[in-house]
């Protein structure tokens, strides 16, 4: 009996053949041993009753294993086909054209020779360098030149818009660092620079961006000149044209087709790739295969440094903007934020000349197409907030609001991991799977299981997935006017209430000053809230005055009648080691009342100082909290931080006194009489 079930469950072929007289003996065998031959007699001994491979080699057998993309253009039957043939091809040379053309080392060769596809794949002949004639997987291209160079007699490889497996692959053979973790992420580290580099952010300084760029105490701007660049350019592209292959995705920007950008992004690390992928719009193969030159290019070699007797450069690492010539470089940091933060910095210059807003915030949409926006500092929860399971995703970070509404600049969402959890962000915890790259996390080295309270490498962990990896994403990430705009701070001192109703004149106010204060960090034994005012709620990308974003805010709210609010995510009940963070879930609720239209109704008081008007009672959240003072039980001491803040809220402000903001004088004076008051 027992060796019929056994028989039963397994599966084993050729031995469970009703041959009578023949069965296993008691107990945990190995089924497959002997073959019919008891009963075939001298048969040769095989177990091959099922189909075998049509093969003769082991290397046959390998190349049966990929078949070739089919090509996206329909080829036409009949005559077209040998005319569609010849143009594909012509069409891989004109790629190849365009991206040795970026690889140009302007000071010598015109573009490198190029070849597309992995160095180390093995052709049919068995070499692998590429077959100079008879091209077969590989488009070649090799610029016509008489300077000869060292450089221009090798080729660089392009791999050139690898799906997210090939990235993996190339990720976990070639990178140190690159493991697949038990939710199928690709975790990798960035290298010594867990974070943005703000303080090495140029932007070249011309005639042209002189007049038109905020420069200046409090911009982001730091200036370069255009040699400089150059030389920083020279120096990146050399870097990666030195290497045996680099990486290039094609992408785009902006999910309103009428202001789309293209953009090419050239780097050396299969982890920026697939980073890029999962960020940037992802082309249609039919939109890639008529993408032609990009409008913006980024050079990442970021695992090299910048020259420090370069005239301007003050650390090892550099990120350069030059605006005409529409490229970026990035030397001695592989922090992947850079490349997509400073995408944002070219949007908010290249909208606004189109008389587009660009926002940092988050955003999402109701059933009803309601839409909200959400502003905030970094890890003040734009991601975590608009990322909502009851509302559609538009985007969580970067987007564009036009005459007709709004629009997502990105393709996915860059979730902060630190102490993440499936109860409370169960969408940002089932996006982290295969295809999303999971930054300077820390995981289990046997059952590579995540470990999201692990701050080993940095506090600053993340995960980049596609947006259409959160179920409710609104694709395309587009949507109507916002109905509420949503201002973020994670004040630290505890004293803002969880939330307050502004006017327009307070939601200017806010949005100029882009309050937060955080904790400087554990670790350091910092006990002392730090406030950071950064104008816009992104004073790092901005490129043009704050005051010209504020305008262009007020004049669209007041228009389309939208209602703002400023939400504290931070402390309640005292500052930073004496009270605690607002649960996520009571912001949560806060957030549904705005949504749903219930807190523009409720019953609402004024508070000292900052004057905000904050609601008596929310259905779900104890009252007590809505009014910061109640939950502090030293009130002496909340009055001395309020008044604190209030002062560090006024000082902030000194610099834009004397702003116009828009062509609304009396707005101006409005804003400037909304700050606080004491
Ligand atoms: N009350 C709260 N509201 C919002 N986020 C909170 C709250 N309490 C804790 N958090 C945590 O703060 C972080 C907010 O980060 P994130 O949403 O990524 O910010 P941003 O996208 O603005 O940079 C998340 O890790 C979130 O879990
Ligand atoms: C990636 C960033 O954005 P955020 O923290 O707002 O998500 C950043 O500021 O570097
Ligand atoms: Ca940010
Ligand atoms: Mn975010």
């Amino acid at each position: 009996m027992a060796a019929e079930n056994f028989e039963k469950m397994s599966t084993g072929n050729g031995n469970a053949n009703g041959d009578g007289g023949f069965s296993f003996p008691k107990g945990p065998v190995m089924p497959k041993i002997t073959t019919g031959a008891a009963k075939r007699g001298n048969e040769i001994c095989h177990d091959d009753s099922g189909p075998t491979v049509n093969v003769s080699t082991i290397d046959e057998l390998h190349s049966l294993q990929k078949k070739r993309s089919a090509p996206t253009t329909p080829i036409n039957q009949g005559g077209a086909a040998a005319f569609a043939a010849v143009s594909e091809e012509e069409r891989q040379k004109i790629q190849m054209q365009s991206i040795s053309a970026s690889l140009a080392s302007l000071t010598r060769e015109s573009g490198p020779k190029v070849v597309r596809g992995d160095p180390a794949e093995k052709k049919a002949d068995g070499s692998t360098t590429p077959a100079y004639a008879h091209g077969q997987h590989h488009s070649i291209f090799s610029p016509a030149t008489g300077a000869v160079s060292d450089s221009s007699l090798k080729f660089t490889h392009v791999l050139y818009n690898l799906s997210p497996a090939e990235l993996y692959e190339q990720a976990i053979k070639y990178e140190k660092g690159s493991f697949i973790t038990s939710n199928g992420a690709l975790a990798t580290l960035s290298g010594a620079k867990t974070g943005r580099a703000p303080r090495d952010k140029r932007v070249v300084r011309d005639a042209t961006t002189e007049d038109e760029l905020w420069w200046g105490k409090g911009s982001p701007n730091i200036e370069m000149d255009e040699h400089t660049f150059m030389v920083n350019r020279e120096r990146a592209v050399d870097y990666l044209n030195s290497l045996e292959k680099v990486f290039v995705n094609d992408q785009f920007l902006n999910w309103d087709p009428e202001n789309r950008i293209k953009v090419r992004i050239v780097s050396a690390r299969a982890y920026h790739s697939l980073f890029m992928h999962n960020m940037c719009i992802r082309p249609t193969p039919e939109e890639l295969e008529s993408f032609g030159t990009p409008d913006f290019t980024i050079y990442n070699a970021g695992q090299f440094p910048c020259n420090r007797y370069t005239h301007y450069m003050t650390s090892s690492t550099s990120v350069d903007l030059n605006l005409a010539r529409r490229e970026m470089v990035i030397l001695g940091t592989q922090y992947a934020g850079e490349m997509k933060k400073g995408l944002f910095s070219v949007m908010h210059y290249l909208m606004p000349k189109r008389r587009i807003l660009s926002l940092h915030s988050g955003c999402n949409m109701g059933k009803d197409g309601d839409v909200a926006l959400f502003f905030g500092l970094s890890g003040t929860g734009k991601t975590t907030l608009s990322t909502d399971h009851n509302r559609y995703l538009i985007g969580d970070d970067e987007h564009c609001w036009t005459e007709t509404g709004v629009s997502n600049i990105e393709g996915g969402c860059y979730a902060k991991c630190v102490d993440l959890s499936r109860e409370k962000e169960p969408d940002i915890w089932n996006a982290i799977k295969f295809g999303t790259v999971l930054e300077n996390v820390v995981f289990d080295e046997h059952t590579r299981d995540v470990d999201y309270s692990d701050k080993s490498v940095t506090e600053n962990t993340r995960a980049a997935y596609p947006i259409e990896f959160i179920p409710n994403a609104k694709i395309p990430c587009v949507g109507p006017h916002p109905k509420n705009v949503i201002l973020l701070a994670c004040d630290a001192f505890g004293v803002l209430p969880p939330v307050s109703k502004l006017n327009l004149a307070q939601t200017m106010y806010h949005f100029i000053s882009g309050y937060t204060a955080l904790v400087a960090g554990t670790e350091d034994g910092i006990k002392e809230p730090t406030a950071t005012f950064s104008a816009c709620f992104g004073a790092a990308f901005i490129m043009l005055h704050p005051t010209k974003y504020a305008a262009m805010l007020a004049e669209k709210m007041k228009k389309q009648g939208a209602t703002g609010w400023l939400v504290n995510t931070g402390w309640s009940g005292g500052s930073y080691g004496v009270g605690s963070r607002i649960k996520l879930a009571y912001t949560r609720k806060i957030i549904d009342a705005i949504h749903s239209g219930s807190l523009l109704k409720a019953n609402y008081k004024k508070t000292e100082i900052f004057g905000f008007e904050i609601p008596t009672e929310i259905e779900g959240i104890p009252s007590e909290i809505l009014d910061p003072i109640n939950a502090w039980s030293d009130k002496k001491a909340h009055k001395e931080t309020l008044v604190k803040l209030g002062g560090l809220f006024k000082k902030n402000f000194e610099v834009f006194a004397n702003h116009k903001i828009g062509v609304d004088g009396k707005l101006t004076e409005e804003i400037l009489a909304a700050g606080p008051i004491f």
